[in-house]
């Protein structure tokens, strides 16, 4: 059994705006997140987790900054072609934990639906996507609501 494990961090600032989108789920907040794509810091980080763990790069190689196409793209096309090259190389997704680093918005009620939302793009269960979320103690620019980071595991299995 070949098992392989992948991590992931991303950072995108806040700016103005009414809402944020992290990990596919639209939550009403009193800023909204500055980025090429839709910005989602969380969803980018389980697909660079992902990457990581067949050792495919990032996701910056895949979808380039640089390129207009990308520009206010929806998250999911960047997961789903993490999830696809996964697959294409023969492994199966065992599991994925993913910790969002903000002061607010607060995360803990939207997890049940952000974990639906990865669990079905990922197609596994429910139970192997975990959610989490922590403050910084107000500390640093997550601390000062400049900005939201995300850290993310993810492990994959060859039988
Ligand atoms: N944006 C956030 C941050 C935290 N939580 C929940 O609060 C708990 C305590 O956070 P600390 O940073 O003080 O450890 C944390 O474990 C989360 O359950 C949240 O929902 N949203
Ligand atoms: C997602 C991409 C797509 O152009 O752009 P951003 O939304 O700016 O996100 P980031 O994590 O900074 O960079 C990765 C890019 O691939």
């Amino acid at each position: 059994m070949d098992i392989r494990t992948g991590n992931g961090f991303d950072v995108h600032a806040l700016g103005a705006g009414d809402h944020v989108i992290l990990n596919g789920i639209k939550i009403p907040h009193n800023k909204s997140m500055i980025g090429h794509s839709d910005a989602d810091v969380a969803m980018h980080a389980i697909t660079d987790a992902l990457f990581g763990a067949v050792a495919q790069g990032d996701i910056g190689r895949w979808f380039p900054p640089s390129d207009p196409q990308w520009k206010g793209a929806s998250s999911d096309i960047f997961l789903r072609k993490a999830v696809e090259t996964v697959r294409d190389l023969g492994f199966q997704i065992s599991n994925v934990d993913c910790t969002i680093i903000c002061e607010m918005p607060k995360i803990t009620p939207h997890a049940p639906a952000m974990r639906e939302n990865i669990a079905g793009i990922l197609n596994i269960d429910l139970d192997r996507v975990s959610i989490k979320a922590t403050t910084s103690e107000k500390l640093g620019f997550t601390g000062r609501n400049e900005g939201i980071a995300t850290l993310a595991t993810a492990t994959v299995i060859k039988q």
